[in-house]
């Protein structure tokens, strides 16, 4: 019978799994490797690897997400309207507020939320004690209150029934308020069925509202955009909170706990201050000013900024720490341009007048006062120095009584436009600039002395020895023939006794010294160097104490920090720590973005100020080395001026050559233009040497010279 079978499938499978091997059956050869691994996986890690695939997905997280979410706003939400009405009821709010005093170590607010819920108890006792004694007016005034509206109504149907001469009146109005009240009756049995079955869903829809709002669930529940993302977020008092707490600092972790949701009360109210707002924290007892600026990379990162982006100072109120938290990525943006490049019309006023240097961080013009300040500005190579410190020069020079005697020791053309402008321009970083620049600043000290010894009351015109890259001239090796070396910071250093003695006594007769220089340490930098400047910035820096060479301890401790600046990013940004800018009180310091004004807008700038002045000649030191030829040099000094007074030849003759004038007087000035027509003459009442009679003196030599060759 199995012959006559039709399979109705092809060749079916042998099913080895099921069936044993006959026992005479040859013994199978062992399976290869390969087919052992093939093995079908057991039912039990099948079904165990797709649930952990499905509880791993996206969509399952995302769900999971969701109802973890909604449950907790919900009963987040019950706890937040449990707590409202639990303070509403009680005094707990009172006590919550006087522990958050106590923990900020402020008994004064603490005597006073005392006074407030010693006032709430004693209401509240009255009112109850008003409801134990109420029920008796109650029931009266409800026997008034009835009684009236009954009369009431009964005159309404006596007029009524006049009115329509019908007697039945007199109750229609009684009859409606009773049919009306009929009617709540109804309306309220119909509706009160579905109100008790929807009321509880009501609530927990109010519940889960109320958390909702206050995002009442596990952070890695919340939705996407609220979770993680809160990079750039608003400040809030409370994020400002719970920055403070996760700081690290153990007593202000616990104050903070014990203020509970009152813990804002540390903070004054956060104001928007430029492209940032501004906060003054008030810390609790036990917790430093300092602790909490030596951890501002952490406040950074738990404000969800970073660290350039926030800034602790510390103003006059004690235990204080004031928080600037710039926008997220607002610093990065660059300031407008300089009023000096938009305003052809701009002057300057070395007395009165400030400088628009830039913007401070809030926002607001940073104007610096240059008048009898020295100045030293800092920085590491490339990040904005030379910049900074020409802007400041450009806008004095639009006040043409400022004398400017200039050395650039890197000589790279960043000062040429001051060619015109300033009476001496050294340019180049060799020994023999600095050479230069060394007898330029000595030059100033004689003019300094000079004026020292003036008759009281006499008025001098500012005048600004500026040497940029100063570093150059502190490690010159060079000595003089009287082995004096230049560079250094020994008692017989020539730079460093020269800018020493600018400081000492230059302000008061307007001799002022600018120094820029790079990268600050005690060789390249000396200390009594650094500590002469009254203005003292300093742009980007490596090590906090490189920043307190640049702007002193004071400021470095009231929390300028120069060497948090960004290398490279935060160019042309400058910590100043100065009494000729606005600095918010209790300050040390201010930190100034300075508007840039490039090498081409400052030549347009400088055309201008040259414009203002009288033909100024700007002396390139000539070599000592070669012969000095007294009328020539003289024509030279004098320039296009009409006429200068023989105190500035000298003056500028030393300057140009100090080793041929250096030590001339008067009188050698007076030898040698005696006879050739261009003596020194009286005009208003001074001794000075005329332009024009020199030019003839010249011209006549000559003259002279080649009819003696023609002869
Ligand atoms: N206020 C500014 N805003 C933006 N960028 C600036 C500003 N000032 C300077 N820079 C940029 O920094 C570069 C270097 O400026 P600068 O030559 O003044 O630096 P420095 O510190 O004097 O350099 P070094 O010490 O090497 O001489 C400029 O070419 C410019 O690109």
């Amino acid at each position: 019978m199995t012959d006559n079978v039709v399979h109705l499938f092809k060749d079916p499978p042998a099913d080895t799994d099921d069936r044993a091997p006959a026992p005479d059956a040859p013994a199978a050869d062992p399976l290869p490797l390969e087919a052992a691994e093939v093995r079908p996986v057991p039912v039990w890690r099948r079904s165990g690897r797709a649930v952990g695939r499905a509880a791993r997905d996206e969509r399952t997280r995302a769900a999971g997400r969701a109802v973890v979410r909604h449950g907790s706003y919900v009963v987040g939400g019950t706890r937040i309207v449990a707590r409202r009405a639990w303070d509403g009821r009680t005094a707990a709010r009172y006590e919550r507020m006087i522990r958050a005093a106590e923990a900020a170590g402020n008994l004064e607010a603490a005597a006073e939320w005392e006074e407030r819920g010693r006032q709430y108890r004693a209401a509240r006792h009255q009112r109850r004690m008003d409801l134990l004694t109420s029920p008796e007016p109650l029931v009266k005034n409800a026997a008034y209150a009835t009684g009236g509206t009954l009369a009431g109504l009964l005159l309404l149907g006596v007029a009524l029934a006049v009115a329509t001469k019908e007697p039945g009146d007199v109750v229609t109005p009684l009859m409606a308020v009773v049919e009306f009240i009929e009617l709540m009756i109804v309306i309220v049995s119909v509706v009160w069925g579905p109100a008790v079955a929807v009321a509880p869903w009501l609530a927990l829809c109010g519940l889960w509202a109320v958390g909702r709002h206050q995002q009442a669930a596990p952070q890695w529940a919340l939705p996407a955009q609220q979770r993680g993302s809160d990079a750039g977020a608003p400040i809030t008092p409370s994020v400002v909170v719970t920055a403070l707490r996760d700081l690290g600092i153990a007593p202000l972790r616990k104050a903070i706990k014990e203020m509970g949701d009152v813990g804002a009360a540390m903070l004054s109210p956060i104001k928007i201050a430029g492209c940032g707002v501004e906060v003054d924290v008030t810390l609790p007892s036990g917790v430093s000013t300092q602790e909490v600026q030596g951890r501002r990379r952490k406040l950074a990162e738990n404000l969800a900024r970073h660290e350039h982006e926030v800034f602790i100072t510390i103003p006059t109120a004690a235990r204080t720490v004031r928080l600037w938290i710039a926008d997220s990525g607002a610093l990065d943006e660059p300031i407008g341009p300089s009023p000096l490049v938009l305003d052809a019309e701009l002057r300057a006023d070395y007395k009165k007048g400030k400088a628009p240097w830039g913007q401070d961080l809030r926002g607001d013009a940073a104007a610096l006062s240059l008048y009898q300040r020295h100045m030293l500005v800092t920085g590491l190579s490339n990040q904005g120095k030379t910049a900074a410190v020409r802007a400041l020069a450009l806008w004095l020079a639009l006040d043409p009584t400022v004398e400017f005697r200039i050395a650039d020791l890197k000589g790279a053309g960043d000062w040429a436009m001051f060619d015109g402008i300033a009476t001496v321009l050294i340019q180049g970083p060799t020994d023999d600039h600095v050479i230069q620049a060394t007898e330029m600043v000595e030059s100033g000290v004689t003019e300094m002395e000079r004026r020292l010894t003036a008759p009281p009351g006499t008025a001098f015109p500012p005048l600004i020895v500026l040497v940029d890259e100063a570093q150059v001239a502190f490690m010159c090796p060079a000595v003089d023939e009287e082995k004096r070396p230049y560079g250094g910071s020994k008692a017989t250093s020539r730079y460093f006794m020269a800018a020493r003695k600018i400081h000492n006594q230059g302000r008061a007769v307007n001799v002022l010294l600018w120094q820029g220089t790079q990268d600050p340490t005690d060789q390249n930098l000396p200390k009594l160097v650094r500590e002469g400047a009254h203005t003292r910035a300093s742009l980007a820096l490596g090590t906090e104490s490189q920043a307190r060479m640049a702007l002193g301890d004071k400021a470095v401790d009231g929390g300028a920090a120069p060497h948090l600046l960004r290398q490279g990013l935060d160019k042309g940004t400058l910590v100043v720590a100065s009494d000729g800018i606005d600095i918010p009180a209790g300050q040390a310091s201010i930190t100034v973005r300075t508007h840039y004004i490039d090498t081409e807008a400052a030549a347009e700038v400088g055309a201008r100020a040259r414009a203002l002045r009288d033909g100024v000649t700007t002396l390139r030191v000539i070599d000592t080395d070669e012969p000095t030829d007294p009328l020539t040099d003289i024509a030279h000094v004098i320039g296009t001026a009409p006429r200068v007074l023989t105190q500035d030849v000298l003056q500028r003759l030393a300057t140009t050559n100090p080793k041929a004038y250096g030590s001339w007087t008067h009188a050698d000035l007076k030898r040698v233009l005696e006879g050739t027509g261009a003596q020194p003459y009286k005009s208003d009442g001074r001794m000075v040497v005329g332009r024009d009679r020199i030019a003839r003196a010249l011209a006549n030599r000559t003259n002279d010279g080649s009819a003696s060759a023609a002869q």
